[in-house]
């Protein structure tokens, strides 16, 4: 065992140990983890968490007890809270956000970069009595089923019960993945460190939403280790989510041969009865969740969900990508979520069992949220606890980035394969931003090595889902800037080299989409949401071979007439505004391309560079 932290000086008074024999596993390497982490942050108290819903239920009425909580109308959303934030903490905090590789250049330049040695130390500073007063959680989770072939374990030690009753939404989490990580073996897993940085002294009062104003999300990705600091909210907090099953897990894959992607994972069942797998990235609060829920609005496609989120991306024996989902339930964007936009997201929620943050509360004791209804209610208290009234608030009255945490199995359209630990074979890769202008409705590219250009080079406009401005026009490769665990160039390398690897029959086709082009008055150019599968039905008909495309600088586009409006309330030049490709517009994001690849520097293959090359050809600049 190497231990993952130095030696620390004895713990004080008030500091229990936690002996093998109090706890309920006979893991190595856990144990001694859970004793060194117990010295350094000198919690109060020890719990090692089973998942249980008794113990559900005791935290959620300690929570309630302390102010973080407050349980919601049990008729409106049965066994369901509330919890309000710190107004500093309400989303990712992406300048805080760290991968410590050996070597800075594995890194690269789109990661803060510190020596792991250095922030080691940093943190073990930080962490020297950061849980004193506090219960520490030791959380053993699996990401993806417990009886895949290799499941993948991880284990978060937090002092947070509001993430250890958040992770038991989010994972497979408790004592049946603690149970499996020694039935054959100690098995390895990844240990996730968390403390929200509020150490509380002898007869300090404790607040409702305990953070520190220093933070630190840090990643060492040679060891597969994650360290968190100073923050509750989720993407900072949930250490399975973006750090395991994005951060680290992107740099297994690149170890193992294989993708972990921010991607939702859906199954598209034509009217002829064909089943078809999508996946399809799109950066934070883009529309993945909505995608992946879709209600189609033509007649005879039905969709079933595996993932919103994340998807694990394997080349099976056949040579087909196989993508599994390794979350357990959804953290999703509230604003914006109504029966009108993701009706089923508002059944899952409805089934209750869930956490909400940050949105609005009713007078009622239920929730609210910009979006979720045609009808405003005639005062709320708004994300702050403040009063909040209709026509007289100058902000919404949810946060832009508040969420709700509910278990995927909830969802009535989940597919019967979410569980598979083999997958589904993926037909289509969807890449897709928000943008105002340039980026078309829909294309696709023309083979792998094209769909990995537009995925390395997509853009889209900053959201209130990291810190910092709004609406802010960036790369964002593959909806993976912040979650790449090393070098963006080595990570388009891997791209094409798992493209080369397989027969080109194989591969998923490539497409493009935005959802969100403007039009001259602002509004949105497509109506969106349910009427997205109007795309996803032109997707699966490239596949087959049925519909048409012109080849356009940028990729294949529909036809006039091979995109089925039928039915939508859209004129002709409407339909032709959304897919259009403006080549002044393209010409202008060739600088911008340029500028991207310049920073990624010499890593960026080849093969991209070509493809630029053909780009610029093509748009004739
Ligand atoms: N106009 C328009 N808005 C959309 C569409 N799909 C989603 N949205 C809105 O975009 C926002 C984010 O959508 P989500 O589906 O939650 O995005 P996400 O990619 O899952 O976000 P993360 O959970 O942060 O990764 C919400 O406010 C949605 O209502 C669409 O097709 N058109
Ligand atoms: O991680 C989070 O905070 C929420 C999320 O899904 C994202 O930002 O993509
Ligand atoms: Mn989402």
């Amino acid at each position: 065992m190497t231990p993952l932290l130095e030696p620390q000086s004895s713990p004080t008074s008030n500091a229990v140990a936690s002996t093998p024999s109090s706890a309920p596993t006979t893991h190595r390497r856990l144990l001694a983890w859970v004793s060194e982490v117990v010295e350094l942050t000198q919690p109060a108290d020890v719990r090692w968490c089973d998942g249980s819903d008794a113990e559900w239920d005791e935290l959620t009425a300690e929570l309630i007890a302390s102010g973080t909580l407050v349980q919601l109308d049990p008729q409106a959303k049965p066994n369901s809270f509330y919890a309000r934030t710190d107004p500093s903490d309400v989303a990712r905090v992406e300048d805080r956000t760290f991968i410590c590789s050996v070597d800075p250049a594995d890194a690269g330049p789109t990661n803060n970069w510190m020596d792991p040695t250095q922030m080691k130390s940093v943190m073990t500073d930080l962490y020297r009595g950061s849980m004193r007063g506090r219960t520490m959680y030791v959380v053993p989770f699996c990401m993806g089923p417990i009886d895949a072939e290799h499941p993948m374990f991880g284990v978060e030690i937090t002092d947070s019960a509001y993430v250890a009753v958040s992770m038991k939404i989010m994972t497979r989490m408790g004592a049946e993945p603690l149970a499996a990580m020694t039935a054959n073996g100690d098995a390895d897993f990844v240990p996730c460190l968390h403390s929200v940085g509020a150490p509380l002294e002898p007869g300090q009062s404790d607040v409702p939403w305990p953070c520190s104003d220093t933070k630190y999300i840090t990643h060492f990705p040679e060891e597969r280790l994650i360290w968190s600091y100073g923050s509750g909210y989720g993407g900072n907090s949930l250490l399975g989510k973006k750090c395991y099953s994005l951060r680290i897990a992107s740099v297994i894959g690149r170890d193992e041969g294989w993708l972990a992607e921010h991607m939702l994972i859906l199954k598209l069942i034509s009217p002829a009865g064909r089943a078809y797998h999508i996946a399809a990235a799109f950066p934070s609060a883009c529309g993945k969740t909505n995608l992946a829920m879709i209600q189609p609005t033509i007649p005879g496609w039905r969709v079933e969900t595996l993932g919103d989120d994340i998807a694990w991306m394997r080349f099976g024996a056949d040579g087909r990508l196989y993508a599994t989902n390794p979350e357990y339930g959804l953290f999703g964007v509230a604003p914006g979520t109504g029966w009108g936009t993701n009706p089923n997201a508002m059944r899952t929620i409805d089934r209750g069992n869930s956490l909400f943050t940050n949105v609005a509360l009713t007078d009622h004791g239920d929730v609210w949220w910009e979006g979720i209804s045609e009808v405003t209610p005639p005062h709320l208290a708004d994300w702050r606890g403040n009063s909040w009234v209709p026509g007289e608030a100058t902000t919404p009255a949810a946060h832009p980035n508040s969420r709700f945490c509910t278990p995927i199995r909830q969802c009535p359209i989940l597919s019967s394969d979410y569980d598979n630990p083999a997958g589904v074979p993926i037909d289509a890769i969807i890449f897709g931003g928000r943008r105002k202008t340039t980026v078309p409705l829909v294309t696709q590219a023309r083979d792998w090595q094209h769909g990995v250009f537009m995925g390395a080079t997509l853009s889209s406009e900053t959201t209130a889902a990291a810190t910092g401005a709004v609406g802010v026009v960036r790369r964002d490769p593959m909806a993976m800037l912040p979650f790449i665990g090393y070098h963006a160039g080595d990570y388009f390398g891997h791209w094409l080299e798992v493209g080369k690897q397989h027969d080109a029959a194989n591969l998923p086709a490539v497409f493009y989409v935005n959802w969100f082009r403007r039009s001259a008055d602002g509004g949105f150019l497509w109506p969106g949401f349910g009427e997205n599968s109007r795309v996803l039905k032109w997707v699966i008909e490239r596949i087959e071979g049925k519909a048409a495309a012109v080849e356009t600088p940028i990729g294949y586009a529909p036809t006039a007439g091979s995109l089925d409006v039928t039915g939508l309330d859209i004129t002709e030049a409407e339909v032709a505004a959304a897919l259009e490709v403006d080549v002044d517009e393209w010409r202008a994001e060739l600088p911008l391309i340029e500028d991207w690849f310049a920073q990624i520097g010499d890593k960026v293959p080849t093969e991209l560079l070509t493809e630029l090359d053909v780009l610029r050809g093509r748009l004739g600049g």
